[in-house]
This record gives C-alpha cells, sequence and structure tokens, in this order.
C-alpha cells in the first residue's frame, strides 16, 4: 500500500531527528501494514511513537481534561460516543429539537477534539507510558474501561481479518452509533474509515465463535494474570 492511502497515525512523515535517533536504538518488527518498534513494551508504528513521545514530554494536563483509556477493542468509541452525548446535553448544544446531534455529523473520534470547553481524548498508551505527565499530580480525569478479554479477541481478529465491514449488514439497533450513515461511510481527515470502530458490539460474542477449549485455556490465563485485583467477568 502506498505510504500516502496510510492512516496518519501509520505512516511515517512526522518524525523528528530526536526520534529518528530513538528508532534507530529500539527492536523493530514488521506487521502487514510496516514496520513496528518496541518502546517501553508496546510495539508502535513511527507516527503514533511521535505522538507518544509528544505527549510525554509536552502534555500539561487540565483539570477540565478527560482522557478515556483501554486496551484497543474494548469500547473506546462506545465511551467516548456517551461522554459526547453527556456533554452535548449538560452544555445544551443542539436545542432545536431538528437540529442534527453531533453524533450524527462526525464519528466520536472526530468530533472529540471539537469540543468547545474540555478536552476529551482516547488512547490505548498502557499507564506506565501514560502515566509520565501525571507526576506531579492532576486533577485530569482518566476514565478506563475494560471488557471481557475473549471479546476483545475476538474483536480484535475480526479487525484483523477485515471483517468490520459487517456493519452494513448489522442487525437493526444492534449498535444504534453503527446505524448512523456517518459511522457507515465515513472516512476521519487521518484516512481511517470510521466503520473499523463497529461491528456487532454484543456481550459475549466470542462464544459465536471460540471452542470450548479455547475459552478455558483464555479463562486460565486471564485468571492467572488477574489473580487478587478482584476482577471478574
Ligand atoms: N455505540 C456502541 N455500542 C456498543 N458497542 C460499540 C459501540 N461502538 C463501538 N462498539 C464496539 O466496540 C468495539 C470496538 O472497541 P473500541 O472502540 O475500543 O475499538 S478501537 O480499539 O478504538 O478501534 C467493537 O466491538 P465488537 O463488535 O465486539 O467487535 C465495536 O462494535
Amino acid at each position: 500500500m502506498n505510504e500516502k492511502e496510510l492512516p496518519e497515525s501509520l505512516r511515517g512523515d512526522n518524525i523528528s531527528e530526536e526520534t529518528k535517533s530513538l528508532i534507530s536504538s529500539l527492536s523493530c518488527n514488521k506487521d502487514f501494514l510496516g514496520k513496528i518498534y518496541n518502546y517501553q513494551g508496546c510495539w508502535y508504528y513511527p507516527n503514533t511513537l511521535q505522538g507518544v513521545l509528544n505527549f510525554q514530554k509536552g502534555f500539561k494536563p487540565q483539570e477540565t481534561d478527560i482522557i478515556i483509556a483501554s486496551f484497543p477493542k474494548s469500547g473506546n468509541t462506545w465511551l467516548k460516543a456517551l461522554t459526547i452525548a453527556l456533554f452535548v446535553r449538560l452544555n445544551n448544544t443542539s436545542s432545536s429539537s431538528d437540529a442534527l446531534h453531533p453524533l450524527q455529523s462526525d464519528n466520536p473520534h472526530g468530533l472529540a477534539p471539537f469540543l468547545e470547553t474540555i478536552l476529551l481524548f482516547s488512547t490505548h498508551m498502557p499507564l506506565h507510558t501514560l502515566q509520565e505527565p501525571f507526576k506531579d499530580s492532576s486533577t485530569c480525569k482518566i476514565v478506563y474501561v475494560y471488557r471481557n478479554v475473549k471479546d476483545v479477541l475476538y474483536s480484535f481478529e475480526s479487525l484483523c481479518s477485515g471483517s468490520f465491514w459487517v456493519v452494513r449488514s448489522l442487525r437493526k439497533k444492534k449498535i444504534k452509533d453503527a446505524g448512523l450513515e456517518i459511522n457507515k461511510t465515513g472516512k476521519a481527515s487521518n484516512n481511517m474509515h470510521h466503520s473499523v470502530f463497529f461491528r456487532k458490539g454484543e456481550v459475549g460474542d466470542f462464544k459465536n465463535h471460540l471452542t470450548p477449549e479455547m475459552e478455558n485455556k483464555i479463562d486460565m490465563i486471564v485468571e492467572e494474570k488477574y489473580k487478587g485485583s478482584g476482577l471478574k467477568f
């Protein structure tokens, strides 16, 4: 694929000299879209890594900032849509019943940067990478959304195999947001199709795709990793 056709975050055209030098010292791998680099235990495309470094060095949290944090495919888009809906309701931004709700005019990820009085953004950075700008304490809100690992796994697998396009044949009102025209056909300014964020949104959909043996194996790993955390599904 031509680099210009890639989503901005996957390209390598925004990299500072300092980051280039850092990249040359990082472990490198390749996935189906291009080179990825291991920074603080996670793999990043070059532009995404630049964004992470910019955030770590330059982000100055404010009291009204809201950061939605999650592992990929855990419900980040859903929580962002809910936050925007709350914001719109509290600020009465669309007072006329005829007015198009902002969520009908753009994808939640496209709308979030344009909220007037708060900064709302989402990230998949792990805690140890995310916490850098908060060392000197801040009242900025970080909302972490967590989802059953087996649903996350299947959602991710569907994305990789391209079946997120099933959004077009979604059963009626399964995910209201996914049914919106803007989320079916729209594309973000960074080249990302809106539809990659929507598929079924069904709790327990993994049951239709994982064998009991697979499920059991994942359950054992999760139990081992989360021993003592109190998290249960
Ligand atoms: N509004 C709403 N309601 C219910 N479910 C929703 C909604 N928006 C997104 N989704 C489902 O969330 C899954 C995608 O998760 P993320 O938004 O975290 O994905 S991403 O990592 O930011 O790309 C993905 O889950 P799966 O359907 O299981 O694949 C989406 O379909």
